[in-house]
């Protein structure tokens, strides 16, 4: 395509919100009209089964639930009056708490203010607010974020030691929709442990935010915390940010939740928009598509041109992994669907990998995420009229020519600035554009049936673990790994068997190993 033609076509696909001051360009993306044509039929399903899902429908029938993240920032739009309070109430209770919080009025009983938060809580109960922290907290926060996001004791360690004395001073909010996921449940019980050993009182800084009546409101009730605040059935943990989930502390943290709710009411006012050229999210969909062949068969890698962003790919990929990989469509059929994400930032990827996408395995098409404003106030210049703005902008102008160049495609969204706002809107518009996506491509995009999997073979070894220490508690001498399995009647497992007692060994478990431990049929087993 000659310059004055791909100009042209950089113009007529060029969608602009005027409100947010938003640009999505996806120019270089390579579909034609016949191509955009001939999806036509899918989105007009597309944008129907979404006006049904704000409506209220079952969209998840294997759950049995309604899918309603959109009416959080519109509560106006939400299928019933009850819920419609369910959500104004929650955000009242949310911003009187936060206000007591500030003002001391709540406070720990060792400290007149609470200083930090320990925020504990995995997947959708972790990646909103870590994206939304590192984004838009100010550089001095008036509370501090510190995240417990996995069951690693070295990692819960370190959150910590970072914390140090202020622990006295900590507020934890410990975040499961379900209430039982055991990452969470680990590092909130090491937490507990903590406070005792520092004779602190863990009720008395704790704040709960769950499903109403699971085991974790239920304990949190009981054990009289601070306050809960509930997650609604109807908002899926990928779709959470602008829920409860991530509203108390960014507004903690000094952002301005009303105007991330704002950002992302207008960008869902814009993605109703039943014309393709004219709705964003319907955009991104249409390339994903493009890119992929329906099917996935491309990356997504995305790149923003902005520190404060770099937590937005590892957002993304829960939230379109988690709810697109799927392995079967709505009809039953098996389709492996789903699209990969990955992703830092620019430039400095360009610096690590760009190299393979310019020149490797064209697997992939690129997002550009381009921010006008450099920085909040001025910049000087680098050399006579180059500023490091200059070179970031152009890094980035550069390397999708580069790809383009090499027939590899690419989207960019602009905003003009990274706030609250702009925040809010990339939520939502990518939300949206997941719910569009899994529409064309027939599948149910809020449940996630194969994550159980690995949770219930992951039980299952604790309990082998269980079994196996019994077995040897009440061996009269050491045995091999062959005759423990057999004795614990798990003869099939030896291998599970095998990694237990090397963990449990290299942990001080009282689990003593002889023979060659690269060998396993020459190792000997016993327990103290
Ligand atoms: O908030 P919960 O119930 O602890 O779940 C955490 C995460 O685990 C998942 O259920 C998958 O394992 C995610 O969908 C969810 O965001």
């Amino acid at each position: 395509m000659d310059a004055a033609t791909l100009w042209q076509r950089y113009q007529d696909w060029l969608y602009y919100h005027e409100g947010l001051g938003l640009y999505l360009d996806v120019s270089r993306m390579g579909f034609d009209d016949a191509e955009v044509e001939a999806l036509n039929p899918k989105f007009v399903k597309a944008f129907e089964e979404m006006a049904a899902l704000e409506a209220g429908a079952i969209a998840n029938p294997d759950e049995n639930r309604m899918v309603g993240h959109y009416w959080l920032r519109d509560p106006d739009l939400a299928p019933t009056p009850e819920i419609q309070k369910e959500i104004t109430e929650t955000l009242d209770k949310i911003e009187t708490f936060v206000q007591k919080v500030r003002i001391g009025t709540v406070h720990p009983p060792k400290a007149q203010k609470f200083t930090d938060i320990l925020s504990i809580g995995i997947g959708g109960s972790a990646l909103g607010p870590q994206f939304v922290a590192q984004a838009l907290a100010p550089d001095n926060p008036p509370l501090d974020i510190h995240f417990i996001d996995n069951s690693d004791p070295a990692g819960i360690d370190r959150t910590l030691a970072g914390l140090g004395d202020r622990l006295a001073s900590t507020l934890v909010f410990v975040i499961s929709k379900s209430g039982g996921t055991p990452e969470t449940r680990n590092g909130m019980v090491e937490v507990q442990k903590v406070f005792v050993d520092r004779g602190l009182d863990f009720a008395k800084q704790a704040v709960a935010i769950t499903g109403v009546d699971s085991k974790l409101d239920n304990l949190a009730k009981s054990e009289g915390w601070l306050t809960t605040f509930p997650m609604a059935d109807w908002v899926g943990g990928r779709t959470s940010e602008l829920s409860a989930v991530g509203l108390p502390a960014a507004a903690l943290q000094g952002i301005d939740i009303r105007a991330m709710l704002a950002g992302a009411k207008e960008m869902d006012e814009a993605t109703r928009v039943r014309e393709l050229k004219n709705n964003p999210a319907a955009l991104l969909a249409l390339a994903w598509y493009y890119a992929g062949n329906g099917k996935g068969d491309k990356d997504m890698v995305v790149l923003p041109y902005k520190d404060s962003l770099l937590l937005f790919s590892r957002y993304l990929q829960q939230l379109v992994m988690e709810s697109l990989g799927k392995e079967k469509d709505l009809d039953g059929n098996v389709v492996n669907q789903g699209i990969a994400v990955y992703g830092n930032k620019g430039s400095t990827d360009q610096h690590a990998y760009v190299q393979q996408l310019r020149e490797g395995v064209p697997n992939f098409f690129m997002t550009f995420i381009e921010v006008l404003e450099d920085r909040n106030g001025h910049s000087p210049e680098i050399e006579p009229g180059a500023t490091s703005g200059d070179y970031l902008s152009g890094f980035l102008q550069g390397t999708r020519t580069a790809l383009y160049e090499n027939q590899r495609d690419s989207l960019t969204l602009t905003i003009p600035q990274v706030n609250p706002r702009t925040v809010g809107a990339m939520v939502a518009l990518y939300e949206r554009a997941v719910g569009l996506y899994a529409s064309l491509v027939n599948i149910n995009a809020y449940h996630q049936p194969g994550v159980e999997a690995g949770k219930k073979a992951a039980a299952a070894i604790l309990e082998l673990q269980t079994q196996v220490m019994e077995v040897l508690k009440s061996a009269s001498e050491p045995l091999s790994l062959a005759d423990l399995a057999k004795a614990a009647g798990r003869r099939e497992d030896v291998e599970a068997i095998y990694k237990i007692v090397r963990h449990l060994h290299a942990n001080q478990r009282g689990m003593t190993l002889t023979g060659n431990l690269g060998k396993p049929a020459t190792i000997e087993v016993s327990m103290t």
